[in-house]
């Protein structure tokens, strides 16, 4: 039997909702060994983020290496990766490893408004990034910034996935979230021939920490066990689905997810 394997490189958040949390979480829940290279330790509650402090690049590098050299990943998910230095290394590495199922979470802000990516980055991302992602998963704000785009309707959606896919990523999921215009919450996939539309219903929650992490964690997750992105899409849907509405509730601030949901595992006392 093979165990799918999935490594995400992206930042830690003590708070436990994003980053390699909810990355390690949504992969055991979805059956797949989770591994992981930190690029950044961060200070973080519902409140938002109280710190961050980046590793340094020979950390980031040696993690991946111990990784790749041993643990022979099925799939990698970027999250948070600081600086364009570390954009750079990690494309780089991925080209070293003739790695491919590459899903990046094109982290930028983070849900209180703290910037998780330094400005000079962006051009890094859509430079060495982006030409190796199989799906990219930009939020809305995020398409904007990538593509220089103003995103108000599906059809500027439409316009944005394709300059993403021009710009080299095989598919492009512009996700929804961000557009609370109506009670439905539509994601567009546009996978460089036909565009795919996945819809949910709106909760209407503040607890929505981490979403977009667990979201493409999902995908990477289904991808890892050898499933194509629109079947790894439809499950993560649901995966995010049922970690919104089951919501565990707590902390002042935007709560976490529920990773348990998708399962139904009955996790209250
Ligand atoms: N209030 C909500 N109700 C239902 N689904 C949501 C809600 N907010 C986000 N989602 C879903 O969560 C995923 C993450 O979307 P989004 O919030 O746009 O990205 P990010 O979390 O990166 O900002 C998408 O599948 C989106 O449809
Ligand atoms: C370490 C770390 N990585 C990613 C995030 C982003 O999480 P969040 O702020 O909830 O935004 P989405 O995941 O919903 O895009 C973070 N806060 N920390």
């Amino acid at each position: 039997m093979t165990v799918s394997r999935a490594l995400t490189i992206a930042g830690s958040d003590s708070g436990g909702g994003a980053g390699i949390q909810a990355d390690l979480k949504t992969f055991q829940e979805l059956g797949v060994f989770g591994m992981t290279a930190i690029t950044a330790v961060t200070a973080q509650n519902t409140l938002g983020v109280q710190g961050v402090y980046p590793l340094t690049l020979e950390a980031l590098k040696t993690q991946i290496d111990s990784v790749a050299e041993d643990l022979s990943p099925h799939a990698i998910k970027t999250g948070m990766l600081f600086n364009a230095d570390m954009i750079r290394l990690v494309s780089q590495q991925i080209v070293h490893y003739g790695w491919e199922n590459i899903i990046v979470d094109p982290v930028m802000v983070a849900k209180g408004g703290q910037s998780l990516l330094q400005e000079e980055a962006d051009e890094a991302l859509i430079t060495s990034l982006l030409p190796l992602a199989k799906v990219i998963t930009p939020n809305i704000p995020e398409a904007e910034v990538l593509t220089g785009m103003e995103i108000r309707t599906l059809d500027h959606r439409k316009d944005a996935a394709k300059r993403l896919v021009d710009l080299g990523a095989k598919n492009v999921m512009v996700k929804g979230g961000h557009d609370s215009t109506n009670d439905v919450v539509t994601d567009l996939l546009y996978d460089g021939h036909t565009f795919h539309l996945f819809e949910g219903e709106r909760k209407e929650t503040k607890h929505t920490h981490g979403t977009g992490c667990t979201f493409a964690a999902a995908i990477t997750a289904e991808i890892s066990k050898g499933n194509n992105v629109l079947d790894a899409i439809q499950t993560a849907k649901a995966f995010i689905q049922s970690a919104i509405e089951d919501q565990l509730g707590f902390g002042s601030g935007h709560g976490p997810t529920n990773h348990w949901a998708y399962n139904k595992r009955n996790v209250y006392r």
